[in-house]
């Protein structure tokens, strides 16, 4: 074991490094901000062409000032000791000399790899690998691993530290997750750097690093292929919006500023649901069946419309009953193919046309044979009448997802509709889920989502001449407000793309069909990266959301990751979650917790006794678990408590997902496992949620 002294010695000698490449970043961004300033002065030439060559050059400008601001704290981690005595650090960035020598080497370039993949087995002529602790721009710790202690390079390396993961993994948690950049572990790597085509898919049981995986491979990925994802866009999909605003800080924290990370109750623009359906309600919204439903309510006449057309033409009148108007629609709408066909909004003019001729078999026969002109005349004269105008307006409105999904409220257009499809209690639950007064606002679920991105794909947009102008620039002629760098990132995070070339699933093991259908049409440019973990499903079936997926990902090559290593739970913690995977997965392989702690879960009746035990145990975050029965009434009761300490939340076990605490709470494992049909398996996923003290409290 090395002196203290010589600890320090060690941390002075990094620390001169360090300053240096903080030396050169700030020469960068000096260059990257004469370069903005450049581009601000090409606007005063006055020309057109000067105008868009500053837009330009101010954006590039500033997308390369965001990604030189990545966190400056740890911005060098690393540093790889070689056989043949070469050193070479490596950084949040990659920064160069003034002779264009590196100081770093970026985390994502390839020849960072051998940092992450390293071992004392396949250690690629590593020496010693270093990790390297700051805070601000000081060094503050070291921690080594020697990886040929027989080696000669060995002699004369001072070795300090007793491990950077083990002091990364006990430190307190906050409210916001952090990046792992420095302590990426082996087969994490492997799994961040899988190829940018493709389907990567990476399984492991809670805490394996999953979600860090996925972020930290955004990132590698716009590193590597910067022209294609940039352009092509890269979506990150959560399982809710709690869990978005915990992982949201992780890629800005790595100087990645571009991909969009949205949940699931985001997915089409203009709808922010957080709220979930109960699980037998969510099941029946997710399945597949309700696919068809949907079909039938777009391609049906829709509630109010007229139900006859009369018009007169040459003292004949011509009427057409509703029968007739529907079999008009159907001939318009066609069959289709399962969410596809034409699309009604898109339709109208065909519609018309199609209803005009229609009227025209019923005029009589000597009329029609009369003279060829004749038709055309007959269409000029009825489409100069306001009336048909009018009519065709009340009978082909354009309609809006939101529309279609509250008509489905009345139970009789949905019993018509789902025909055998559903059972009479299902078609009740959707009914009262759906049943709003007349001018409430919408109060969309989660569940909801997909089923009203169907409808806008089965719908079709609005043709652009009806639409609203929306965007604040469009009409006026003017360009000038703004810079468009300044507008355009929040307008990229407000607009979902219609495609992606890379789309992130975290939680993919609970994503229902649906919810597949709806990323599978966003992605079906994209290459992917699913993560997630069937035995944390909370779908009754995940045999049915894994073949769900597969059909979304199409026949892409496949590239499998599994992760084995548990970091999140202590092992004594994990060892008590472990039980109810088994009871749930029996043949499922789970993962190891090597983290001991000392500290075996704690079993309470007393809810307030358990809550005061946590915020006394820990320093960090405390999360109370429930189910979303009892969720009001459990954060009412605590309502001083989650007053006084902003450290502690509730939350129901399926807003649980993803996320961790110091200390959990877990209030009624029964009542969680008897929730729904997935139950054994959420319980699993609330006792995972803790790193350092878990509480069971099963009330008397
Ligand atoms: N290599 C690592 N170095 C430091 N911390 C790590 C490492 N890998 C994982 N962690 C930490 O372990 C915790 C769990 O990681 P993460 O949330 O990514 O796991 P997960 O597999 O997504 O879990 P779950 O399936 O339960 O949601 C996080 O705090 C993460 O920062």
């Amino acid at each position: 074991m090395p002196q203290p002294d010589a600890a320090s010695a060690e941390m002075e000698r990094e620390q001169l490094h360090v300053d240096r490449v903080y030396e050169r970043l700030e020469a960068t961004r000096a260059r990257a901000r004469a370069y903005e300033a450049e581009g601000h002065r090409r606007a005063q030439f006055g020309h057109e062409g000067g105008l868009v060559e500053r837009d330009s050059i101010v954006y590039q400008a500033a997308v390369w000032l965001q990604r030189l601001d990545a966190e400056e704290e740890g911005l060098v981690f690393g540093r790889l000791d070689f056989e043949d005595g070469e050193i070479q650090y490596i950084g949040r960035l990659g920064v160069r000399d003034e002779d264009y020598n590196p100081l770093t080497v970026d985390w994502r370039a390839p020849a960072a790899a051998v940092f992450y993949q390293a071992t004392p087995v396949d250690r690629r002529d590593v020496v010693r690998r270093r990790t390297i602790k700051s805070a601000g721009r000081r060094v503050t710790r070291l921690d080594d691993d020697l990886l040929a202690p027989e080696s000669p390079a060995a002699n004369g390396l001072t070795v300090i530290g007793d491990g950077a993961l083990m002091a990364a993994l006990t430190r307190k948690r906050g409210t916001v997750m952090h990046d792992i950049v420095a302590t990426i572990q082996r087969e994490q790597d492997l799994a961040v750097r899988s190829p940018g085509d493709g389907a990567t898919l990476i399984t492991g049981g809670p805490g394996t690093g999953k979600t860090a995986v996925a972020l930290h491979r955004a990132a590698y990925l716009l590193f590597n292929e910067r022209r294609r994802f940039e352009s092509g866009g890269v979506l990150i999909v959560g399982p809710s919006r709690v869990f978005t605003a915990y992982v949201e800080q992780v890629l800005p924290s790595l100087g990645e500023h571009t991909a969009a990370l949205r949940s699931l109750g985001e997915l089409l623009d203009g709808v922010h649901a957080s709220r979930h359906d109960p699980a037998p309600l969510a099941a029946i919204k997710g399945s597949i069946s309700m696919l068809p439903i949907l079909e039938r309510a777009v391609r049906s006449a829709p509630p109010g419309v007229p139900d006859s057309f009369r018009t007169t033409y040459q003292g004949n009148v011509v009427q057409l009953d509703r029968r007739a108007l529907d079999r008009v629609r159907s001939i318009v709408l066609g069959r289709g193919t399962p969410g596809g066909g034409p699309q009604p909004n898109a339709q109208r003019a065909h519609a018309a046309t199609a209803l005009l001729e229609a009227a025209w078999e019923r005029l009589p026969r000597e009329l029609r044979d009369r003279r060829r002109t004749e038709r055309a005349h007959f269409d000029r004269e009825l489409r100069d009448r306001t009336e048909f105008d009018l009519f065709i307006e009340q009978w082909w409105p354009y309609r809006s997802p939101a529309e279609v999904l509250r008509g489905l409220a009345d139970g009789a257009t949905l019993r018509a509709l789902a025909g055998p499809d559903l059972a009479d209690g299902q078609i009740a639950a959707l009914e009262a889920s759906w049943r709003r007064d007349e001018d409430a606002a919408p109060d969309w679920s989660v569940e909801d989502v997909p089923l009203l991105a169907e409808l806008d794909q089965l719908l079709g947009p609005v043709p652009a001449e009806e639409r609203e102008p929306e965007d604040p620039f469009a009409d006026a002629g003017v360009m000038e407000v703004s810079s468009w760098v300044d507008r355009n990132p929040a307008a990229r995070r407000d607009a979902t793309r219609e495609t992606y070339a890379h789309v992130i699933v975290d939680e993919g093991q609970d994503l229902s069909p649906m919810q597949w259908r709806v990323l599978g049409r966003l992605g079906r440019r994209a290459s992917w990266t699913v993560v997630g973990d069937p035995v944390q499903s909370s779908w009754p079936d995940p045999e049915e959301s894994r073949l769900a997926m597969e059909l979304a990902l199409g026949d892409q090559r496949r590239y499998r990751h599994e992760l084995r290593t548990n970091y999140r739970n202590s092992a004594e913690i994990y060892e008590y979650a472990a039980r109810f995977a088994k009871r749930a997965m029996p043949d499922v392989e789970l993962p190891e917790a090597v983290r001991k702690t000392g500290f075996p879960p704690e079993e309470f009746d007393d809810l307030d006794a358990a809550v005061r035990a946590a915020l006394g145990a820990v320093e960090g975050t405390v999360g109370v678990i429930t189910t979303l029965a009892a969720f009001d009434a459990v954060s009412a009761r605590l309502a001083a408590s989650l007053e006084a300490e902003p450290r502690l939340v509730v939350l129901t076990d399926l807003d649980a997902k993803g996320l961790e605490y110091d200390a959990a709470v877990v209030l009624d494992p029964d009542a969680i496992a008897g929730e729904s049909p997935a139950g054994l398996r959420t319980l699993y996923v609330a006792l995972t949620r803790a790193t350092q003290r878990l509480y069971v409290v099963s009330p008397d």
